[in-house]
């Protein structure tokens, strides 16, 4: 793969550890920031990836060529609170942004990228990364906008080297919320908007960086959430006398946040409390009950993998974000595969036998299929229920 060279003079550069550089136009925050590069081929739904905290520390490919036509909305924003550590530190576009488009748009993309300090990049031969990415893994990189088009490509090389990766980093205790609180808006279901609904059954979130789809979700499935931050104890999680637990999705190595998340899982599963664990919360689950994790070469970011659920023997179009993944063999004979990847094959949910225990490694929430995965949080509110 040779450097990318756009015919302007580039305002934007990412610059890969192996010293490779992508130059381009630059749109958004100016600065630089390092995080390890990741493509997504999702077609839709670029606020919701760039504001998912589990892609912390990360910058987005995005294979579609067209980018940021839709504006962005307040209604799209998924991490629970606007911290700029709650989102991607940067996002790669082939075509140049153009004004918005869309009834629903209340600001531009590079004016909202600007506002959430995430630096963007367009006129980048995406294909060329992509296919760097898929033969060589996710490289770490550093992403640099600079309006005077001055780069000093041998530090930001250096810089790109020198970060020590995703691998052993716990992000979740920062990203996930660091209050507790309640969430009671429901599903977007109705004309005038999302609805307020108050349950009686009462689910705790633990906040590794949760999206605000899920809790819609589960309220919309007849649970009431509240939220606790990361380390919450699990003392602290039964005093509020929950009916379930949620583990939520997060950024990170799951391994260095089960250093605090394993215990605390651990008594709660002793507890005897129906747990639900999404794509982070499931691999925190599956080394809970004593399995391993492994990092991917490229990970799963897109809206259109299937994944079969054993237990139906159906298949869900489903959304997925993760670049570390459940080792299959390391699962103890107490836990049964529920779901696997059609792409790979790789495990996509557990279930602990015997008990109201389960997880999956796609989103639920995040409606590719549109509805296709919907009823696992009706399987879990039947669970609490
Ligand atoms: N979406 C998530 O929760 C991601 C989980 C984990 N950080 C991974 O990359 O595999």
């Amino acid at each position: 793969m040779t450097d990318y060279k756009p015919t302007q003079e580039p305002t934007a550069a990412l610059v890969l550890a192996n010293g490779q550089v992508f130059y381009g136009a630059g749109i958004g925050h100016v600065g630089s920031a390092v995080g390890e590069v990741c493509f997504n081929t999702a077609m839709t739904g670029y606020q919701e990836i760039l504001t998912d905290p589990s892609y912390a520390a990360q910058i987005v490919c995005f294979t579609f060529p067209h980018v940021g036509n839709t504006g962005t909305s307040i209604d799209d924003e998924e991490a629970s609170s606007p911290r700029a550590e709650t989102a991607a530190v940067g996002a790669i576009f082939r075509a140049a942004v153009t004004p918005a488009s869309n009834w629903r748009s209340d600001a531009e993309l590079g004016d909202w990228l600007a506002a959430r300090k995430i630096i963007g990049l367009s006129g980048v031969d995406t294909r060329a990364l992509t296919a760097f990415i898929r033969d060589n893994g996710m490289p770490n990189g550093v992403i640099a906008h600079a309006p005077d088009g001055v780069f000093d490509i041998e530090a930001l090389t250096q810089q790109a080297r020198e970060w020590a990766g995703l691998v052993g980093a716990d992000l979740a205790k920062d990203v996930g919320s660091q209050e507790y609180f309640d969430w009671t808006q429901a599903r977007w279901n109705l004309p005038g908007g999302y609805s307020d609904v108050e349950n009686t059954k009462r689910v705790v979130m633990i906040d590794y960086g949760v999206k605000r789809n899920i809790m819609r979700n589960l309220v919309s499935c007849g649970l009431a959430v509240t939220v606790v931050p990361a380390t919450a104890s699990a003392e602290d999680i039964l005093a509020l006398k929950p009916d379930g637990v949620v583990l939520s999705n997060g950024p990170g190595d799951p391994e260095a946040t089960g250093t605090y998340a394993i215990p605390t899982i651990q008594k709660l599963i002793a507890a005897d409390l129906p747990l639900l664990g999404i794509c982070l919360g499931h691999q925190l689950l599956a080394l809970a009950l004593g399995a391993k994790t492994v990092k991917m070469d490229q990970g799963h970011h897109g809206a259109n993998h299937p994944v079969k659920d054993y237990t139906t023997n159906k298949v869900e179009i489903v959304s997925m974000n993760h670049g570390f993944a459940v080792d299959r063999q390391s699962l103890p004979d107490s836990v049964e595969e529920t779901h696997v990847s059609l792409f790979d094959g790789s495990n996509c949910g557990i279930r602990v036998k015997g008990k109201p225990v389960f997880s999956v490694q796609h989103h639920p929430e995040a409606s590719p299929g549109p509805q296709d995965s919907f009823y696992l949080f009706e399987r879990f509110a039947d669970a609490v229920g």
